[in-house]
């Protein structure tokens, strides 16, 4: 079945998430009866209490983890029909609040590997990865430098550069300013919707941030596994 341009970019139908809970056969369920359309142009926070499964609703999404119940979809089609490895390369990428960065290796080299593994950009990868890291404001000098030696800051920026490069529908990201101080949280979150607003991407972003919540179209509450517009 070929994808369908005219259905939500991604879209949960009834989904439910449980955990087994020890050894037993009892489970602990997470998520429950969730439906919910995201569209592209448009960013998403995702808001909630500890433990209300903000993490594993992104994981459903992102393609890292399959639902109990009900189907999540990528332009009418289901992920375990697309394949969840088929669609993690072509269709979405993660910002973990760790950034999953190489340490030993270059800002330029990180964005070049993420290109290779996901197969975009036979040519002028080196190019394409110095166009967007400057794009996120790192300077040239530091392009060069290896993640290790970069503040927090600067690492966040490389990591949505390196999910940028792989040129995909959806970028989702796990508290990206949760490490970060204002200032750079703020220019975090204005990369974020400009990338929303101006390269046509679904964002959806996890946060316990008012401010980021603040600045995104739209706020999606989980309680008790439950989510609501409110
Ligand atoms: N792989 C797993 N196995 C078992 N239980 C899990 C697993 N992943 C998450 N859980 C449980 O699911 C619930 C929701 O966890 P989740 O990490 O999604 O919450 P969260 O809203 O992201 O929390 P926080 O804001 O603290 O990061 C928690 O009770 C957690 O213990």
């Amino acid at each position: 079945m070929p994808y369908d341009d005219q259905a939500p970019v991604l879209q949960f139908c009834g989904v439910d998430k449980s955990y087994p809970l020890g050894n037993r056969a009892r489970r602990r369920t997470v998520l429950k009866d969730v439906s919910q359309d995201f569209a592209p142009g448009r960013m998403y926070a995702v808001v909630g209490p500890s433990g209300s499964g903000k993490t594993t609703l992104l994981s459903l999404a992102g393609g890292l983890d399959a639902p109990s119940a009900g189907t999540v979809r990528f332009r009418g089609r289901d992920l375990d029909r697309i394949g969840l490895d088929t669609f993690r390369r072509r269709h979405a990428a993660t910002v973990f609040q760790s950034f999953n960065l190489i340490g030993y290796l270059t800002a330029a080299r990180n964005v070049t590997s993420a290109m290779e593994i996901t197969g975009v950009r036979r040519r002028g990868r080196k190019d394409r990865a110095d166009e967007l890291l400057g794009l996120l404001g790192i300077a040239a000098e530091d392009r060069h430098r290896r993640i290790q030696e970069l503040s927090g800051g600067q690492q966040q920026r490389v990591a949505i550069a390196r999910a940028l490069a792989c040129e995909v529908d959806i970028l989702f990201a796990d508290e990206p300013t949760g490490n970060l101080d204002q200032d750079t949280a703020d220019d975090i979150v204005d990369i974020l919707r400009k990338v929303a607003h101006d390269d046509g991407k679904c964002v959806v972003v996890v946060t316990h941030s008012a401010k980021v919540a603040a600045a995104s179209d739209e706020v999606l509450h989980l309680k008790r596994g439950r989510l609501s517009r409110r």
